[in-house]
């Protein structure tokens, strides 16, 4: 196992199950986080995003089973820590939680409670996961907020949630996600109900963290323009399945997947000049109560399509070192090679 890798997923399933009915939320993901590397997990809202988050955080919503045949694996200074996910192992996810691997959510105010100051949910944190007492939680909740960028520390950190800006609450949910200096970073639309000014701040402190501590980022956004400034990595998901993956570079210089083509085809990236031809992707995403039995992306496809495509789903192929993608075009390439 090569040591920066500190969470592998591997065929990962998520599966809901609502009225007789099964959604194939996330169906098949793998990928791996990597020390001070940021991965950014794109594609359109219901893909499988938020759901591959939480299977990895271990805290699904209700009617939601992850499979068997899935396998997560949280590496600890090389050690393997690997769950069971039928049993979810609940002890030791609490104990990895938080002081491991944190997340960030799209709307703070979910996740801070308004009864408590901001200093108070910080150091709450620390007394699960630290042996410091009252008084160093309180100087290190100051501290954190101070890192954060939040002016006057002190006096903020006796405050109210409803008493900080957007921006503000998002910092602190960050310095209380950072409280244990996890190795891995898990942040969900982090900025998604903040204007543009405020955005870029947030994100400019999570890539701070990710230099200057080295932190392990997972990024998930359906943003290409965020995707394309902060990412080294980027998986490519569709109606749950990852459709393409590998390093910045191949994804943006080398899109692969049609539905990667016509993503970046649909949005406007930045230096590629004025007068690019924005193009949207014709059609909707089917119901995902009924999925097609091939290619998820094969109804909308315009660029391959093959009678295979409709009635089964393709692999994902090595088109490189750090590049593959799951597409039939390159599956009979490959295997015609
Ligand atoms: N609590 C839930 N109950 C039932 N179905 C759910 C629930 N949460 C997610 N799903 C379903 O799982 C699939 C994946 O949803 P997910 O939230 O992971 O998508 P996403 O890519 O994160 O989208 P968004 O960008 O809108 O957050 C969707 O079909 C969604 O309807």
């Amino acid at each position: 196992m090569e040591d920066d890798v500190l969470v592998r997923v591997k065929n990962l399933q998520t599966f809901f199950y609502q009225n007789g009915r099964c959604n194939k939320a996330v169906n098949g993901v793998s990928f791996d986080i990597k020390r001070g590397k940021t991965l950014c997990v794109v594609g359109e809202s219901g893909c499988g995003k938020s759901v591959t988050a939480s299977s990895i955080m271990q805290l699904l919503p209700e009617l939601s089973r992850i499979e068997k045949g899935s396998e997560i694996s949280y590496f600890n200074n090389g050690k393997e820590i690997r769950i069971d996910q039928q049993k979810r192992n609940g002890k030791v996810m609490r104990s990895l939680r938080g002081s491991d691997f944190a997340m960030v959510f799209q709307d703070p105010m979910t996740s801070l409670n308004p009864v408590y100051t901001i200093g108070y949910q910080i150091g709450e944190n620390l007394l699960y996961h630290t042996k410091l007492n009252r008084k160093q939680r309180k100087q290190r909740s100051v501290d954190l907020l101070r890192d954060m960028g939040i002016p006057l520390p002190e006096q903020r950190a006796g405050e109210y949630p409803h008493q900080f800006s957007g921006g503000m609450r998002q910092r602190s949910m960050i310095a209380m996600a950072m409280s244990c200096n996890p190795k891995v970073l898990i942040a969900d639309e982090p900025t998604t109900a903040l204007d543009v000014t405020i955005q870029a701040q947030v994100f400019d402190l999570i890539m701070k963290l990710k230099t200057e501590r080295n932190t392990a980022i997972m990024l998930i956004t359906h943003d290409m323009g965020v995707v394309s400034e902060l990412a080294d990595d980027v998986v490519v998901m569709y109606m749950g399945n990852v459709v393409e993956q590998g390093t910045l570079e191949d994804v943006f210089k080398r899109p692969s997947h049609p539905y990667t083509v016509a993503l970046l085809r649909s949005i406007p990236v930045l230096g590629r000049g004025r007068d690019q031809d924005l193009q949207p992707i014709r059609g909707v995403t089917p119901d995902p109560y009924d999925r097609p039995p091939g290619c998820q992306f094969a109804p909308r496809c315009d660029f391959f399509k093959r009678g295979v495509c409709d009635s089964c789903m393709p692999n994902e192929t090595k088109i490189s070192e750090s590049h593959s993608v799951r597409c039939w075009k390159y599956e009979e390439e490959v295997n015609h090679a």
